[in-house]
């Protein structure tokens, strides 16, 4: 008989779950944090640099900010052939035109967006116009989630991760995408400022409504026989239990954790891109900065950047998906249709907001509507053969415009409370060494603990349906839910 052993005590504190901290790739120290000019072991009393301010933990505007939304419209490619470009960029008034001919008629929609990128912007504008303050604003403590949307094959993927970057050292090639020119962003802040810090990471995969881990140690395992893991909401908000949060000590190794994650994305030929990502992926930057306040004491700002590539928003039968692939965009678009009908919740204030309909919904919650800092680069085609996907992501993209975030910096933690939590994972950590050499943990049999699991997961839908209905109650008495 199969047993799983469940070592007691099961849970690390809240802020631990999810983040067990790897030993860092490339054989850097164990804690990750990276030391300033004038550090001593772990924490020193170096001034850390131009970012630090006092202790205060808001940072954001009391009405909150809008989700800035960037259109990128991406040159003809091959498989377009010689169909007509209906679609008009006016960059510095910030426009887009879409043209129709309908019934010989000249019919034209005009959009307007936070930044406009027409089929001849290159990466570097797209990423120092767009992104630099962003990921500024993720090194002063605060939450930031960047997402690509648009129609299968408008380059979303290569918006976000580029081309022809793998895991290059020094200067990015000109193909480099959001994520390494992030990257390099921190690196060389972190480094210019001299301050101690330490910067993780973590990827996350959502395919067929599944959370995969794409830093998993599984090499050559097909994605249905990798190991799923689970989203549990707490004080702190949505955790994704038992996800790798890989410690790296330069941007060499974000690059390599990059393509070795990027590699594993579920990818297959469609009609419309012949590199097609099936799945929708969360890249995330966590960076810890040592800071001293005005009192002398030591504290740990934290700013978190999501970097968010969506699988593409498709017409099925356009894109050539049958069977397996059809099953697997119909999954996409119902991500997808959630995200929407979030978006139009939200936008509307009508009522309940439906995060709980898709896994994807539950993990971008805090940047649709929350206190994240979000960006949405839209991508579309130039063609009239595009033409009704376009408009569908423009007129989504547009809406996504009026989105209202609260944003605010992190609360800083102090020296002695993270030494206290580092110590309380040390300690799980060594009860889990100790039980897995001794082998005294807590044995269940398989179907006991399937069981038990199952009782867990029909417990919490309760609980969510029950959270929904208060929610909804206090939307419909006017009142701020308080779960
Ligand atoms: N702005 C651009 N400049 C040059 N080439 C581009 C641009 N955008 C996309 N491409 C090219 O178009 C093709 C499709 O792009 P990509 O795979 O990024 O699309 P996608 O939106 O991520 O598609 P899917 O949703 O199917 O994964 C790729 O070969 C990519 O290199």
């Amino acid at each position: 008989m199969s047993c799983c052993r469940i070592c007691l005590p099961e849970t690390l504190p809240a802020q631990q779950q999810g983040s067990k901290a790897r030993v860092s790739l490339g054989g850097g120290p164990g804690s990750g944090w990276r030391q300033g000019a004038a550090a001593s072991p772990f924490y020193s009393s170096s001034q850390g640099g131009a970012m630090a301010s006092g202790s205060s933990s808001k940072g954001g505007s009391k009405d909150g900010v809008n989700v800035q939304v960037v259109l990128r419209c991406r040159p003809r490619n091959g498989i377009e052939g010689r169909s007509p470009e209906v679609v008009s960029c006016y960059e510095s008034r910030r426009e887009v035109v879409l043209h129709q001919n309908v019934a010989g008629k000249q019919q034209s929609r005009t959009f307007m967006f936070d930044k406009v990128f027409g089929p001849g912007a290159n990466q570097t504008s797209l990423y120092d116009q767009a992104i630099v303050p962003i990921v500024a604003e993720a090194l002063q403590g605060f939450n930031c989630t960047i997402f690509a949307y648009g129609q299968t094959g408008t380059g979303k993927t290569y918006t976000m991760e580029g081309a022809n970057c793998g895991a290059s050292e020094g200067d990015l090639p000109n193909d480099a995408g959001v994520i390494p020119r992030a990257v390099k962003q921190i690196f060389d802040h972190l480094e210019r400022s001299q301050i101690d810090s330490s910067v993780r990471v973590s990827f996350l995969e959502v395919y067929n409504e599944e959370l995969t881990d794409l830093l998993d140690v599984d090499d050559g395992m097909q994605q249905a026989a990798r190991s799923k893991l689970k989203i549990m909401e707490d004080k702190t908000g949505v955790v994704v239990q038992g996800l790798e949060d890989c410690i790296v000590n330069d941007a060499a190794e974000i690059y390599q954790v990059l393509e070795r994650g990027s590699a594993k994305r579920v990818k297959a030929e469609t009609l419309l891109n012949k590199q097609s990502s099936r799945s929708h992926s969360i890249f995330t930057i966590t960076i810890h900065i040592k800071e001293t306040t005005s009192e002398g004491e030591d504290v740990v700002k934290i700013g978190k950047l999501n970097l968010v590539d969506l699988a593409g928003s498709e017409c099925i039968s356009r894109s050539g998906a049958k069977d397996g692939r059809a099953r697997e965009a119909g999954s996409i678009n119902q991500s997808l249709l959630t995200l929407g009908r979030v978006i139009n919740t939200l936008v509307e204030h009508s009522g309940h907001i439906p995060y709980r309909d898709s896994k994807l919904t539950r993990l971008l919650r805090d940047s649709l509507g929350g206190r994240t800092k979000t960006c949405i680069i839209a991508t579309i085609s130039p063609t009239a053969m595009c033409h009704e996907e376009t408009l569908s992501t423009l007129d989504y993209a547009h809406r996504a415009k009026n989105i209202r975030n609260r944003p605010e910096i992190n609360q800083k933690i102090s020296k002695t409370t993270m030494i206290r939590e580092l110590t309380v994972e040390i300690e799980h950590l060594k009860e889990e060494l100790l039980a897995q050499r001794t082998k005294n943990g807590v044995f269940v049999p398989l179907e006991r603990y399937q069981e038990t699991e199952l009782h867990h997961s029909a417990m919490a839908q309760k609980l969510s349906s029950l959270e929904e209905q208060i929610e909804a109650k206090a939307m419909e008495v006017g009142v701020q839910p308080t779960i």
